[in-house]
C-alpha cells in the first residue's frame, strides 16, 4: 500500500517538476526571441522583460509620457513589447509619410482585437478592413459634408443653449464648477442628438436612461483597468475569457438598451413619422437614394452608376451597422471633444489675455452676423481656430495613431514586418523642442498663418492623416467652435482656488487630466 502512495507522490513531484520546467523553457525561449526579434529586424528600442515585455514602463509613467521619454530616449522610431506583442513606435517625418499618405494601400488597416469582435464593436468603421472600410468609410461619409454640417450644426447649437443655461445658475451662485463635467454634458448630448437621433440635456435630466447608458461608454485610466491590462498583455486570455461573457467591456444591457433605441428610431425615419438632420436621417436618406438609383438602372441601360468613382456608394448599411457606427461615434467622440473643450477652458481661464483677445474676435465676428453664432459665423473666427489647435497639441485627445503592415516593407535598413503594430506617439510629436520651441508653454501664435507654413507636414496630428485619419474632424471642430464662440458670448472663465497649477495626463488614451479641473464661471454682462 504504502509503496503504491510512494510511488504516486514521486509520479506526482516528477509531472509537476517536469511541467515546470517545460513552463520555465517555453517563457525563456519565448523571452530569448522577444530580446533577439527587433535587432534581426534591424530596429532599435529597449530590452524587454518576459511576459510584461515593456508594458511596466507604461504602467509607471503613464502611456504618454512614457512614449515621449522612450522617443527621447531611443530615437524617431524604434521597437517594444506590450506583453508579448512586438509595437513599433514611430514620429519619423518621412516614415510617417509613407505610412499614413504615399504607402496607404499597405498600411490601410488598423489592429482587430480578437477579445471584441462582437456587437458593436464587430463593424466598427475603426476596425474594419480593406474593401469594407473602403464602402463604409464612402457611405458615412455622407454624413459630414459641408451641408450636412450646416444643417447639424441647428441641434449641436440647441445642447450648447442647454449647457449655458446650466452655465447661467451656476454664474449666479458662487460660479464654480467642475469643469469636465460640465462639457462631458454637451458632447454626451450632442452625440445623443446628432448620431443617435435622441434629444436629451444630460444637465438637466442626469437619471434619464438614455444618458445612464451613453456614459458607460467612458472607462477609468488603461493602467487601472484590469480589462485593458489583461486585453494589451494577454490577447488569448482576453479573447477566452470574452467569449466565457467573463469579460464584459459595455454591460449586455446598455447594448441592448441602445440598439432597441437605434432600430425604432430608424424605423420611424424610414415610415417618415419623424425627420431631423442627423446621422440615422443620412443613412435613411442614403438607402432612399440607392433604391432610387436602382429603379433608372432598371429602366435606363445608359444610366448605369458610374462603377470607378461610385461603386462604394452602392450598397446599404444593416441595421447592425448603422448601430455599431453610431456607438463608434459615441466612443470617438465623447471623451476626445470634452476633454478638448475642458482644457481650452482651463487655458483660457489661465491665460486671461488670450481668453481677452477671443472674446474681442467673437464680439467682432457676431456683430457682422447680426449676433448669430452659427457655421458661418464661427468659421472666420481664426483666432478661435488657433487656440484649439494649440490646445490639441499640447494635450492631443486621441494620444496615438495606429496602423498594421499588410506586407514587409522596407525603411531606411529597417524591415518592418506584416503584422507588425505600428504607433505615432501624438503627444511625443507635438513635444518635439525641435518642431515645438519649449514644448509645455500654451502659445496660439504657433498655428497663425506664417508659423504654420514654416512647418513640414505631418508635425500636427490631432486627427491623424490620410483616407483613414478622423472621419468626425469637422464635426468635432464645428461642435467646439459652436460651443465656445457662444459661451464666450455671454460668459468668461476664471480660475478659483481649486484650479490646478499644472495638468497631468491619465493612461486613457484619451489625454484625459488626471485632476478634476474646477474654474469659475461669471457672467460677461
Ligand atoms: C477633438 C475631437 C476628436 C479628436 C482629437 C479625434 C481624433 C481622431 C484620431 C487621431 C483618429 C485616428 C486617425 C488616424 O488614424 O489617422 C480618429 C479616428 C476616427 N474618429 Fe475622431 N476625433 C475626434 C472626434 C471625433 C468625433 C466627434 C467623431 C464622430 C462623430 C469621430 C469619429 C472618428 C472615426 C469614425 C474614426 C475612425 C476613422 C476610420 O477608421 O476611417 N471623431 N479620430
Amino acid at each position: 500500500m504504502l509503496e503504491i502512495i510512494g510511488l504516486t507522490t514521486n509520479t506526482t513531484w516528477m509531472l509537476i517538476w517536469t511541467g515546470l520546467v517545460l513552463f520555465l523553457i517555453t517563457i525563456l525561449t519565448k523571452w530569448y526571441r522577444m530580446c533577439t526579434y527587433f535587432g534581426k529586424l534591424n530596429i532599435p528600442g529597449p530590452m524587454p522583460l518576459p511576459l510584461i515585455g515593456n508594458f511596466h514602463h507604461i504602467v509607471k509613467r503613464g502611456l504618454t509620457y512614457n512614449d515621449l521619454a522612450m522617443t527621447e530616449k531611443y530615437g524617431k522610431t524604434f521597437g517594444y513589447f506590450e506583453g508579448s506583442t512586438p509595437c513599433l513606435l514611430t514620429t519619423d517625418l518621412k516614415l510617417l509619410k509613407s505610412i499614413l499618405i504615399k504607402d496607404f494601400n499597405v498600411f490601410t488597416n488598423r489592429r482587430q482585437i480578437d477579445a471584441v469582435m462582437f456587437e458593436p464593436f464587430d463593424h466598427f468603421l475603426s476596425i474594419i478592413k480593406d474593401e469594407d472600410w473602403k464602402t463604409v468609410r464612402a457611405i458615412l461619409s455622407t454624413t459630414f459634408t459641408t451641408g450636412k454640417l450646416k444643417s447639424m450644426s441647428k441641434l449641436m447649437l440647441e445642447c450648447v443653449n442647454n449647457l449655458n443655461e446650466g452655465f447661467q445658475k451656476v454664474a449666479e451662485k458662487d460660479g464654480i464648477f467642475d469643469s469636465s463635467k460640465f462639457f462631458r454634458s454637451l458632447t454626451l448630448d450632442v452625440i445623443s442628438s446628432c448620431c443617435f437621433g435622441f434629444s436629451v440635456d444630460s444637465i438637466k435630466e442626469p437619471d434619464n436612461p438614455v444618458i445612464k447608458h451613453l456614459t458607460r461608454f467612458s472607462f477609468d485610466s488603461m493602467t487601472n483597468d484590469p480589462r485593458f491590462i489583461i486585453l494589451v498583455l494577454f490577447p488569448k486570455l482576453a479573447k477566452f475569457l470574452s467569449e466565457r461573457n467573463m469579460l464584459e467591456i459595455i454591460p449586455k444591457d446598455t447594448i441592448r438598451f441602445l440598439k432597441e433605441l437605434t432600430f425604432t428610431i430608424m424605423q420611424n425615419r424610414r415610415n417618415k413619422s419623424e425627420k431631423r438632420d442627423d446621422f440615422i436621417q443620412s443613412m435613411v436618406e442614403h438607402e432612399e437614394n440607392v433604391a432610387e438609383q436602382e429603379k433608372v438602372e432598371q429602366n435606363n441601360e445608359d444610366k448605369k452608376w458610374d462603377p470607378k468613382d461610385q461603386k462604394h456608394l452602392r450598397r446599404t448599411l444593416t441595421l447592425a451597422e448603422i448601430f455599431s457606427q453610431s456607438t463608434l461615434f459615441l466612443f470617438a467622440g465623447y471623451e476626445t471633444s470634452s476633454t478638448t473643450l475642458n482644457l481650452i477652458a482651463y487655458h483660457l481661464a489661465k491665460y486671461p489675455e488670450i481668453q481677452n483677445r477671443l472674446i474681442e474676435e467673437i464680439d467682432t465676428v457676431l456683430a457682422h452676423h447680426n449676433g448669430e453664432v452659427s457655421y458661418d459665423s464661427v468659421s472666420e473666427m481664426k483666432y478661435l481656430s488657433m487656440v484649439i489647435d494649440e490646445t490639441l497639441r499640447i494635450f492631443p485627445a486621441a494620444v496615438r495613431l495606429d496602423r498594421i503592415p499588410s506586407e514587409d516593407f522596407h525603411y531606411e535598413g529597417m524591415k518592418i514586418v506584416k503584422d507588425l503594430m505600428i504607433f505615432v506617439p501624438l503627444y511625443a510629436l507635438h513635444h518635439n523642442p525641435e518642431i515645438y520651441p519649449d514644448p509645455d508653454r500654451f502659445d496660439p501664435e504657433r498655428f497663425n498663418d506664417e508659423n504654420k507654413q514654416k512647418r513640414e507636414n505631418n508635425t500636427y496630428l490631432p486627427f491623424g492623416n490620410g483616407p483613414r485619419n478622423c472621419l468626425g474632424m469637422r464635426f468635432a471642430l464645428l461642435e467646439m467652435k459652436l460651443a465656445l464662440a457662444l459661451t464666450l458670448s455671454k460668459f468668461r472663465f476664471e480660475t478659483c482656488d481649486k484650479t490646478p497649477e499644472k495638468i497631468e495626463i491619465d493612461s486613457s488614451g484619451f489625454a484625459r487630466p488626471k485632476q478634476k479641473i474646477f474654474l469659475k464661471i461669471s457672467s460677461r454682462f
